[in-house]
């Protein structure tokens, strides 16, 4: 199914318009946010199926100065929601204009005007506008008002409780990529460009494709088995580190450096997917490069275990 981004709500062509619209920040595309979407789909489904999200993240609007928290940022936003069925998503800039908007002005000129919007569908929890002056019971409201559908989805739960980005980033932070994975439902994956670092790896023997975080969430530093979505679509599987290569007198940034197994080519400027499968252990400081090697070995081995590979 083609889907198509759009970045910015003024003049959007007739095509564009007069769907159902799925509301929310729907960072990660979870199994919640999943749900949302298939409701909207289901209560109208002759319409086109959009998403409207914010980019930047308000938060990242707001406090510009907090540490990285993306689960993903828009391209694999975009294409996770293309896979739940969206035909439209809608990167409505998080600017100060529209920070200021009040609950009011946002549906009127937003959801009605820009996007002609037929039926809506949010979580329960939804809020949106200055100050988050509009919840659910406000959209219910304005809706009936236009005679636009509206469809509230109760929070998706486990054991646990709702699912949530925030439990989802506390488990990555914390070390266990395979409860994030169960609550995305499939694993969480950084993209990013493949740039040149020290050229030491294929010194020690383990060649690794490195890529910034930038923008998103810190996982637990160390070492993760993993598997590569290569640009091409293939799938190879890996060992890497996460980390500031203490070793080696430490960055100042998080990268995350991939040793692809049995695969031979040059990886520099394409744009990969890692996604992180198990976390096999902390990072840390050796010493001397034998001693690193020999870590990277054992840890390799264990990654070809938990990966079949
Ligand atoms: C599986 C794996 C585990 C690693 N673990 C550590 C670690 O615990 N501590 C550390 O300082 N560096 C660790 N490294 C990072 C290496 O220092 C890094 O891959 C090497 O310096 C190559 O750098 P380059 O890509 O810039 O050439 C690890 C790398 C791999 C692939
Ligand atoms: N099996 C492999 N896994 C990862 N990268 C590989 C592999 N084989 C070749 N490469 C290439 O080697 C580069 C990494 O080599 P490395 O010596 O670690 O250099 P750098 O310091 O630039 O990362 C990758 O970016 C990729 O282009």
């Amino acid at each position: 199914m083609t889907c198509q981004v759009w970045t910015g709500w003024h003049g959007l062509p007739a095509a564009a318009r007069g769907g159902t619209v799925a509301l929310g920040n729907l960072d990660g595309v979870h199994r919640g946010h999943r749900a949302v979407l298939a409701a909207a789909h289901s209560a109208r489904p002759d319409l086109p199926l959009a998403a409207l999200t914010f980019e930047p993240h308000p938060r990242e609007h707001f406090r510009p100065q907090d540490p990285p928290f993306r689960l993903t940022l828009l391209p694999a936003k975009a294409a996770a929601l293309a896979a739940a069925g969206c035909a439209h998503v809608h990167a409505v800039p998080f600017d100060a204009a529209l920070a200021g908007m009040e609950a009011e002005a946002f549906c009127d000129t937003v959801l009605h005007e820009a996007l002609g919007a037929r039926h809506l569908a949010c979580g329960a929890d939804f809020a949106f506008g200055h100050r988050r002056g509009g919840d659910v019971a406000f959209l219910a409201r304005w809706a009936e008002r236009r005679g636009i559908g509206l469809t509230v989805v109760p929070p998706v739960s486990d054991a646990a409780g709702p699912i949530s980005s925030t439990r989802i980033r506390r488990a990555l932070q914390d070390g266990y990529p395979d409860r994030a994975a169960a609550l995305l439902g499939r694993d969480w994956e950084v993209r990013g460009e493949v740039f040149h670092g020290d050229r030491l790896g294929r010194e020690l023997g383990w060649p690794t494709a490195n890529v910034w975080l930038g923008r998103h969430l810190e996982p637990a530093r160390g070492v993760y088995a993993v598997v590569a979505v290569l640009a091409d679509g293939s799938l190879v599987p890996g060992v890497a580190n996460v980390g500031r290569r203490p070793t080696l007198g430490g960055d100042p940034e998080t990268r995350l450096e991939t040793h692809l197994f049995d695969w031979f080519g040059d990886l520099y400027g394409q744009e990969i997917g890692i996604r992180l499968h198990r976390f096999l252990r902390e990072d840390a400081t050796f010493d001397g490069l034998d001693a690193l090697k020999a870590a990277i070995a054992s840890d390799a081995a264990r990654a070809r275990a938990v990966l079949g590979a």
